[in-house]
């Protein structure tokens, strides 16, 4: 390997174009500062090329199927759908390099540079980056380690182009004839529904007693499953996995006692994450890191050496795209010299699942659970003159609030549009709004926002389309 004699100067050098790296990369460019971005594969990172974008490209062709289904009610003549995969992949293929271009073009625009290499650190002001057979250095004033995450497959498992996680299931060339999903988050259940859309024989086996949604969306989503004929096996323990060329077959443990037996073409194995930094050579750092390994930083991302900052998958925690674009931008405020800072109350968590589901904030549960006067309301999405219209019956949308402060505490939905639904929540909860903040604006008629205003109204029992509970009635009597 040739290896550069002088090591070039870089004012910000972020390793990683993930969602995290080029989210900070530009805001950074935005607030005038000179940015280079090390990048090892592909820019977009784990999100754009084989995560969150493509992983929609299957929900939405699913919902697009599910949607099928319906036609017939409104004189729209079509045979039954049959999906063609090549052509599926083909379209996912070209989104995805559409999206890398986008963002290609985005960081050129900004005058951001990017070096296609593999950096890892000398120390804490100096990086060296592989790029092919010659080794290149470069001094910078500040790094941001954006570099992600990868999945790990316990070692009892063993390798099959079978055995699926969420880094490899969207690049199958294949639809499984019989797909076995072990798991309960929302990876999970989005395979398990795409892929029982799109053709094959599904079954679910949770770790857990149930999805870790309010028990409300949980009573739906159990009876969507139902309905969809999705068999889900709960509270299950992965005991044993064995495999050949064509079949998995997989052993389950309850209470540790009984046993049962599944077998299928294919399993889809919710995995741990652990963080991508194998290659970075940190302990020439001394960053501190939990002991599983996650880059531990400060809610401004700053890592516990001063001119390091970390984001994304690689700091642990919640593993998601949302979060990694929201502290790429305020890692790069704070090295700007803006205040700005990270805080993930608010997050929400979101499944395109069929139908979707889409929460933030607290769960009735855990609102009782910290000592919240709770008074909760929920409007059923066959109530509203859209989803009528539209033959989008199935769903729910559930609002928790404080009664003593009137603060909205939880906003859950499933059901169509539920995603979309969720944003005016996100807002609400986030201004620390209270139910008649959303009560007083007014709602398009006839929409599906009307779910959102009816679930508000139903806080003080005022909602039009809800039949009036028993003690609105010995009220009025
Ligand atoms: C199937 C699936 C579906 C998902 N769906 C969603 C979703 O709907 N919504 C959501 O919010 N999140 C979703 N996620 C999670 C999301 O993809 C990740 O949380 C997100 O990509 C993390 O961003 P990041 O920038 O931290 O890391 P990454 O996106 O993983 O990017 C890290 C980049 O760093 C590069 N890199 C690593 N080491 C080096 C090195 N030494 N030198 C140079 N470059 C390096 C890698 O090549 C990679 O491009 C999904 C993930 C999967 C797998
Ligand atoms: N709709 C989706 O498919 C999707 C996917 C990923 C993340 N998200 C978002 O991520 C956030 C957190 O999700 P969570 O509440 O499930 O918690 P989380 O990120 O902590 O993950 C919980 C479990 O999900 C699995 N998981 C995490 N990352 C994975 C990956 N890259 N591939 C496969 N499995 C993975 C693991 O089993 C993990 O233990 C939410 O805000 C959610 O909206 C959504």
């Amino acid at each position: 390997m040739v290896v550069g004699e002088f090591a070039e100067h870089r004012e910000l050098i972020i390793i990683g174009g993930g969602p995290g790296g080029y989210n900070a990369a530009i805001r950074a460019a935005q607030l005038g500062i000179q940015v280079t971005v090390i990048e090892q594969d592909q820019l977009g990172g784990t999100c754009l090329n084989r995560g969150c974008i493509p992983s929609k490209v299957f929900s939405h062709a699913a919902q697009q199927v599910a949607s099928v289904a319906d036609f017939q009610s409104f004189g729209i003549c079509v045979g039954t759908p049959a999906v063609d995969f090549a052509q599926l992949i083909s379209y996912k293929d070209q989104i995805i390099q559409r999206l890398r271009s986008g963002v290609e073009n985005l960081c050129q625009a900004n005058k951001v540079e990017i070096i296609r290499g593999r950096a890892n650190f000398i120390n804490d002001n100096r990086i060296g980056v592989e790029l092919g057979h010659r080794f290149e250095l470069f001094d910078f004033n500040q790094a941001i380690i954006a570099t992600g995450s990868t999945a790990v497959m316990p070692s009892t498992i063993g390798e099959n182009d079978r055995i699926l996680v969420g880094h490899t299931v969207y690049e199958l060339n294949e639809v499984p004839e019989e797909l076995i999903v072990y798991g309960s988050d929302a990876y999970a259940l989005e395979v398990a529904c795409s892929f029982h859309k799109l053709g094959s024989a599904v079954s679910m086996v949770l770790d857990n007693k149930d999805f870790s949604f309010d028990h409300t969306i949980n009573r739906e989503l159990r009876r969507v499953l139902k309905k969809d004929k999705i068999k889900v096996y709960r509270g299950y323990q992965l005991e044993k996995v064995s495999s050949d060329s064509n079949y998995v077959q997989v052993g389950l443990l309850k209470n540790n006692q009984k046993e049962i037996s599944l077998s299928g073409t294919h399993l889809y194995m919710a995995t741990a994450l652990q963080p991508a930094t194998t290659s970075l050579e940190l302990n020439r750092l001394g960053v501190k890191c939990s002991d599983h390994g996650f880059i531990q930083v400060d809610k401004q991302l700053r890592t516990s050496v001063p001119s390091i900052f970390a984001i994304g998958d690689v700091t642990g925690g919640t593993f998601s795209a949302t979060k990694a674009m929201k502290q790429g931008k305020v890692a790069a405020e704070i090295i700007a010299g803006k205040p700005s800072e990270v805080d993930l109350t608010m997050m929400p968590t979101i499944v395109r699942s069929v139908p979707p589901i889409a929460t933030v904030g607290l769960t009735e549960e855990e609102a009782k659970e910290q000592g919240f006067q709770v008074k909760t309301s929920q409007f059923s999405y066959s109530g509203n003159s859209y989803t009528m219209i539209s033959n989008q019956k199935s769903g729910v949308a559930k609002v928790i609030k404080d009664n003593n402060s009137d603060l909205l505490l939880g906003v859950h939905t499933i059901g169509a549009n539920a995603i979309e639904l969720i944003g005016s929540g996100i807002i609400a909860l986030e201004m620390a709004g209270r139910d008649e903040d959303l009560r007083f604006p007014l709602y398009p008629h006839p929409s599906y926002n009307e779910i959102l205003l009816e679930a508000m109204e139903g806080l003080s029992d005022s909602a039009i389309h809800m039949k009036p509970v028993e003690s609105q009635l010995e009220k009025s009597k």
